[in-house]
């Protein structure tokens, strides 16, 4: 399919057949230079030959104005095509690869392919395969011509053409080390950039923002300096090149010189075969940069293709169709680095319609449940069931269909309340968004001048902490999802926040939802039905509140320790 995506378009290729046309008519400029040379040297011209030759000259002008800015205007639209059809093409990939793989480090990657490699390979399209077959018919067409006035001549200019391979021999082998690197440096770059942007309030917070954010530089710095090692190496071998081709020019202009003292060749033919030998070093050395250039670009090509071959998700491969929404660990083990286990053995039951609470340390493998439930990872091994159904048999989308997650990071789109909401059901009617907004506790949608048509800011910035997270326990709401995942959700609220959240998460119990969160703060989690304590991604202990209290184990240590700092 990937292929497919690269491939030019009819506009593009009928765009470098008019760039090919364009320069090998350029070179029909020396055939009338000749012409007017050999004229004033026989000293037959006369003013209708001066008025020929403007005329040819005038035409090809012109023609090359016509071609090359149609072929212009069409390599434009056709590698904007492309383009378009790449971006969407990953946009579409993208959906495919499993949630997990979208860590900070990887953004950067899909990031950076989606924008500067494809604009590279755009490049690729526009400019440097319609150079390099111009370059290379001209260069041709040139020492043929200039063979047929000296063979010698004619040889030596085939020869610096030969001397391109072993020069772009060791220019590949240069550009394949170099090249690889500086596109992952630039990886880097694109990675830290977003980061600072993301994290760019917290920084300034610290003075961390602009010239005082060392990692940001020294990422930049890290570019540049393997951009410099780039050119520094590619410069001696484009140099050693350049001076062959610039010596075969001199041998050339040597043999003109003598061939014109034995009268082999007239004073015209010499004139143009000088021009001709220092515009075919030109014609080289861009024909050189270009191919350089498009084997570098090539990298962005072979980025691409990669991240298209990126492993999928795997497709749904039984039947998976939960009737009730009870939900079971058997014996799962996950680690996210090979060798650093972080669930072990890992087995629970979380009935149906009832809130269980997840506590433990910090680190003991809470939000990875959550992970593996909502299929961000797959685990190593053992059961995940939703009511007997195992959910690896099952499509992400479809096991998400059933579960909304409710974090601290609500993310709001900078548009109304209802349509921040609506997302979550798009055929949701304005009465059903009041009805999961009265649900969820959102009252403060009445004193908002414009109700739920009121725009929340970017990210929902115009609203509390409180108000965002009650704001996404009514997307829940109406999203009507059977299992409600809440991770940490009131963690950064104030008491009254605290309490309406807790009022709408016991709205959700009414609603016939099964309800898990994860909670810090364990006077919270007092009122769950079960609380399942976790130590080390195994649960050690588990029951009701006032159970586990009499158990006098790890909770009860917990509970103990936060009356302390109450
Ligand atoms: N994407 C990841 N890659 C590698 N290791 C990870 C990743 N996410 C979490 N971990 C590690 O897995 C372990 C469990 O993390 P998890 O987030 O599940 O803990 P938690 O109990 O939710 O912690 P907290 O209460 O602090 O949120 C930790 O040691 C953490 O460093």
């Amino acid at each position: 399919m990937s292929n497919k995506l690269f491939k030019p378009t009819k506009r593009l290729q009928l765009s470098i057949t008019g760039v090919v046309l364009e320069g090998i008519i350029s070179g029909c400029n020396f055939m009338v230079l000749f012409k007017v040379l050999e004229l004033i040297f026989g000293k037959t011209i006369f003013f209708g030959d001066i008025l020929r030759a403007t005329g040819c000259l005038g035409i090809i002008f012109v023609l090359r104005l016509i071609l090359y800015s149609v072929s212009y205007t069409e390599s434009q639209i056709g590698g904007a095509g492309v383009s378009e059809n790449l971006r969407v093409g990953i946009g579409d990939k993208l959906r495919r690869i499993p949630l997990g793989n979208f860590t900070k480090k990887r953004m950067g990657y899909y990031m950076n392919a989606a924008t500067n490699e494809v604009a590279d390979y755009e490049q690729i399209l526009t400019h440097k395969l319609a150079d390099i077959i111009k370059f290379c018919v001209l260069i041709v067409v040139l020492a043929l011509y200039v063979s047929l006035k000296n063979m010698y001549i004619g040889f030596i200019m085939f020869a610096s053409l030969l001397l391109l391979i072993p020069a772009l021999k060791l220019s590949f082998h240069l550009v394949n080390k170099y090249g690889t690197t500086k596109n992952l440096a630039r990886e880097e770059t694109v990675s830290a950039i977003s980061e600072y942007l993301l994290g760019s309030q917290t920084l300034r917070s610290y003075g961390m923002a602009g010239k005082k954010n060392i990692a940001l530089r020294n990422t930049m710095k890290e570019f540049s300096n393997v951009s410099y090692q780039y050119e520094r190496a590619l410069i001696p071998v484009g140099f050693a090149f350049m001076f062959c081709v610039y010596v075969g020019a001199a041998a050339s202009i040597y043999i003109a010189v003598n061939a014109m003292v034995l009268q082999e060749l007239s004073a015209a033919e010499l004139i143009v075969i000088i021009m001709l030998s220092l515009f075919s070093c030109k014609v080289e050395a861009s024909l050189y940069v270009s191919i350089v250039a498009y084997r570098n670009l090539l990298i962005s090509k072979s980025k691409i293709a990669k991240l298209f071959d990126e492993k999928e998700e795997e497709k749904g491969s039984g039947s998976y169709a939960p009737e009730t929404f009870k939900i079971s660990f058997e014996n799962v083990n996950f680690s996210y680095v090979k060798g650093e286990r972080v669930l072990t053995n890992l087995s629970f039951e979380i009935p149906e319609n009832k809130i269980t609470a997840i506590v433990g340390e910090s680190g003991s493998g809470k939000t990875t449940i959550f992970n593996l439930l909502s299929k961000y990872y797959e685990a190593d091994s053992g059961t995940i069931l939703i009511d007997h159904e195992d959910i690896s048999k099952a499509d992400v989308e479809t096991v998400l269909s059933n579960i909304s997650l409710v974090d601290q990071d609500v993310f709001l789109f900078n548009d109304t309340i209802r349509n921040n909401l609506r997302f979550a059901a798009p055929t949701a009617t304005d009465e059903e968004i009041i009805n999961a907004c009265q649900k969820a506790n959102c009252n403060f949608i009445e004193y908002l001048p414009e109700g739920i048509n009121t725009v929340v800011g970017e990210n929902g910035n115009k609203l509390s902490g409180g108000e965002r997270q009650r704001l996404s326990i009514a997307r829940a709401i109406l999203r009507n999802s059977n299992i409600v995942l809440l991770d940490e959700a009131t963690a950064s609220l104030d008491i009254e926040n605290e309490l309406l959240v807790k009022k709408a998460v016991q709205h959700l119990l009414e609603l016939g939802k099964t309800v898990v969160m994860i909670a810090h703060t364990l006077p919270i989690v007092q009122s769950a039905d079960q609380i399942l304590v976790i130590d080390h991604g195994t649960v050690i202990e588990y029951g009701s509140h006032e159970e586990l209290l009499v158990k006098n184990g790890k909770y009860t240590a917990m509970w103990n320790a936060s009356k302390l700092t109450k």
